[in-house]
């Protein structure tokens, strides 16, 4: 183990890609911290054993073992370093499992500079103190998207604090999937995880299964019956729907939350219960209290933590992730795949009923379909025929490429302006889909390495992609 030295300024990164690890070095530099860089892992942890460091930061993509490793072995060794994660892989199981090994940032390629410029310099603060390490657990929230990568560190996040949290966005988003995995990854994972659905029960009924009843018989005797409050007791109650309670139960919920205290319906006793509430809403809550049908002091109680779920128009990438993932699991043992026209038709189509209307649609296709490739016709006609289909990606590419033009002629901007930004975009898209690997893009699209670690180390700087004049080698 290592002691902390009070004025440490040297940085430890980790990281294989060149470009990466000399933005990061310049960065740290500018900071006024030594940048001290190694490209695999068994180099950065022999690093360690050598130096004192203010931060280490870390890929996880490393050529000789997996960044997670070395951030496991970094906090055996060295607990009061922190460690900050940079991956091109930014799944759930990658975000949450790095922070309950205790990494103290998590930043997903390509990297936004001016954020891992703040980011380094809060966490190689002296006052910066390392997370708490606990057991991983996977999870099957699938997803790759940029907008899901910002929910999995959402959820990585309150799968380490205690805190509520609410979970907002459209039906069949998988609020109620994040819920459980934020039990199943939390302290609390050992005690029950309760769900209640506030807007399938009229308002007396709500209120009694949800803060438990007292009745006296007509012989005298006294019945009652424990609401889901005390049969989450020391676990998770996750409430579903929670715009949908009236303003009775909204002030008692209040005084769960604030005081911990609670009576059974025609009860007159106090109840305590320790738990975590989880809350979830496909409404736009603060639009409810803007319209008074949401107490505001509860509203401020509940969403402590936030996490907005994307539409899954919003993320048409991960819809083949999805229907693999879902023929796997609901399909049996005969394998199956899709036809390429199916894949289309599945991007194409624009899924008001989000993740849960696509698994439905997928067991519907697996019911009708006799062999093993999944073919447009074994879909439901209204999903074929929609007039809610998405135009093809081309065209709306078009669509946004010839607006986009247009504002750039109307500022004034010149070709080689325009044509450096739109290759810098490209050559960003690129990076993310080959995991932020210059190396690897140059080989599949056959370009010139050297020109390409140009334009990725302009890119690094904020800078346009080709400089005037300098041509593709
Ligand atoms: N990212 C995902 N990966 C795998 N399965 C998912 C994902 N998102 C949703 N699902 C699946 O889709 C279905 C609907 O998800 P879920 O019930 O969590 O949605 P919800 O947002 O809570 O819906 P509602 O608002 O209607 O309650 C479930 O079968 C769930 O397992």
């Amino acid at each position: 183990m290592f002691d902390v030295l009070p004025f440490m300024t040297s940085i430890l990164i980790i990281e294989d890609e060149h470009a990466v690890a000399s933005a990061l070095g310049a960065i740290c530099k500018r900071l006024g911290h030594d940048a001290q860089l190694c490209s695999s892992g068994q180099r950065g942890l022999e690093e360690l054993a050598r130096g004192d460091f203010a931060l280490a930061i870390l890929d996880i993509g490393l050529p000789d073992m997996s960044g997670l490793e070395v951030l496991k072995q970094i906090r055996r060794r060295a607990p009061a370093i922190p460690s900050l994660i940079i991956t091109a892989h930014g799944n759930l199981d990658n975000a949450v499992a790095a922070k309950k090994l205790g990494a103290a940032g998590y930043l997903v390629k390509p990297l936004d500079l001016p954020e891992v410029q703040e980011t380094i310099r809060q966490l190689a603060s002296p006052a910066a103190v390392p997370t708490p390490s606990v057991q991983a657990s996977p999870s099957l929230l699938i997803g790759a998207a940029p907008a899901m990568q910002r929910c999995f560190v959402e959820i990585a996040h309150a799968c380490t604090s205690d805190a509520p949290v609410l979970i907002s966005g459209p039906t069949g988003t998988g609020k109620t999937l994040a819920a459980r995995v934020i039990h199943t990854n939390s302290a609390r994972s050992e005690a029950p995880f309760v769900t209640l659905h506030c807007s399938a029960l009229p308002e007396h009924l709500l209120e009694s299964e949800l803060f438990g009843h007292e009745k006296g018989s007509f012989t005298g005797a006294l019945t009652s019956r424990e609401g889901h409050l005390e049969r989450a007791r020391g676990g998770t109650l996750f409430l579903d729907e929670i715009a949908d309670i009236s303003p009775a139960i909204q002030a008692k919920l209040l005084r769960f939350v604030e005081e911990r205290t609670f009576t059974r319906v025609g009860g007159r006793e106090d109840l305590r219960v320790d738990l975590r509430l989880v809350t979830a809403t496909n409404k736009d809550l603060r639009e409810e209290v803007r319209a008074g049908r949401f107490r505001e002091d509860l509203y401020y109680r509940l969403h402590v933590l936030e996490i907005t779920m994307p539409a899954l128009r919003e993320r048409p990438g991960d819809i083949a992730a999805l229907a693999t993932y879902f023929l796997g699991s609901i399909g049996g043992t005969q394998p199956r795949q899709l036809a390429p026209a199916t894949l289309d038709l599945l991007q194409r189509y624009t899924w008001p009923g989000n993740v849960r209307e696509l698994r439905n649609a997928l067991e519907h296709a697996i019911a009708v379909s006799s062999g093993g490739v999944i073919l447009p016709h074994h879909f439901p006609r209204e999903l074929r025929e929609t007039r809610d289909a998405a135009p093809a990606p081309s065209d709306v590419l078009d669509t946004a490429l010839g607006a986009w033009l247009q504002r750039q002629l109307a500022a004034g901007a010149s070709y080689r302006e325009m044509h450096d930004a739109l290759e810098s975009m490209a050559l960003q898209h690129l990076l993310a889909h080959f995991g932020g690997k210059p190396t690897v893009l140059a080989r599949e699209t056959k370009m010139n390495r050297v020109t390409l670690r140009k334009k990725v180390l302009r890119l690094d700087r904020g800078e346009s992609a080709i400089p005037d004049g300098e041509d593709e080698g």
